[in-house]
């Protein structure tokens, strides 16, 4: 098993690449001017063209507008769109991309509602639920809560940080994690000791092999 990885709020180039060379499998830009981590479309362009191909970009927006999304779209090549609104599903497929439908959780209802409604996300993500804020809280849920079996892809989030990443998968059982607040010094400054302090507790996870043998 190998856990995908997601580490989102990206703001620097060099916090980009350095996650890249660690081997994570997306990095998310932050679309949402209410976030500390909101990246403007320069900043965007210059981070997506200076991290290796293969690494997946994503796009988060929160309740943005249609034509807001659009206007990215056609200056960022973006992979995938994240959606950590409250935007129905209708609003979310009509962008010609993947997505992930964030769930802020608070019971297994939340995520049984979800999986009905949104059912060409590629994948959902839980988070916690804040009072008043849509992500980025370094809160987590009761992870115990996830139901074992979920039709949908899923995404874990909320609160993760290299402390608590292999309590909180093997708890869940996630084949994915997105991980923000918990890898930073400072909001949209990533700390290269937490970034690799998080991909080095879950290789615990991973069955790749560097035998070189034939
Ligand atoms: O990070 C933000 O500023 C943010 C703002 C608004 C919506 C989502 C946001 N980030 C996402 O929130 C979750 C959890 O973050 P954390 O690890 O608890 O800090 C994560 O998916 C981020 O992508």
């Amino acid at each position: 098993m190998n856990i995908r990885t997601k580490i989102c709020g990206m703001t620097r180039v060099e916090d980009a690449q350095f996650a890249a060379q660690l081997g994570v499998d997306a990095i998310g830009l932050i679309f949402f001017a209410g976030s500390k981590r909101c990246v403007t479309i320069g900043q965007a362009q210059t981070i997506v063209r200076a991290i290796a191909p293969f690494v997946t970009v994503v796009g988060l927006f929160v309740n943005a507008r249609a034509d807001e999304i659009e206007d990215v779209l056609a200056k960022v090549p973006l992979d995938m769109l994240q959606f950590h609104g409250d935007e129905n599903a209708e609003f979310c497929r009509q962008f010609q991309r993947p997505y992930i439908k964030a769930v802020r959780v608070q019971n297994r209802g939340d995520i049984e509602t979800a999986a009905a409604v949104y059912t060409d996300a590629r994948a959902l993500l839980f988070d916690a639920a804040v009072s008043g804020q849509y992500g980025g809280t370094g809160q987590s849920f009761d992870w115990q809560i996830l139901p074992s079996t979920l039709v949908r892809p899923w995404v874990l989030s909320g609160g993760l940080k290299p402390e608590n990443i292999v309590s909180a998968i093997r708890q869940s059982n996630a084949l994915a994690i997105d991980v923000c607040s918990g890898v930073e010094q400072a909001p949209g400054v990533k700390d290269k000791q937490k970034m690799q302090d998080l991909m080095s507790a879950i290789s615990i996870f991973s069955t790749r092999s560097v035998d070189s043998g034939c």
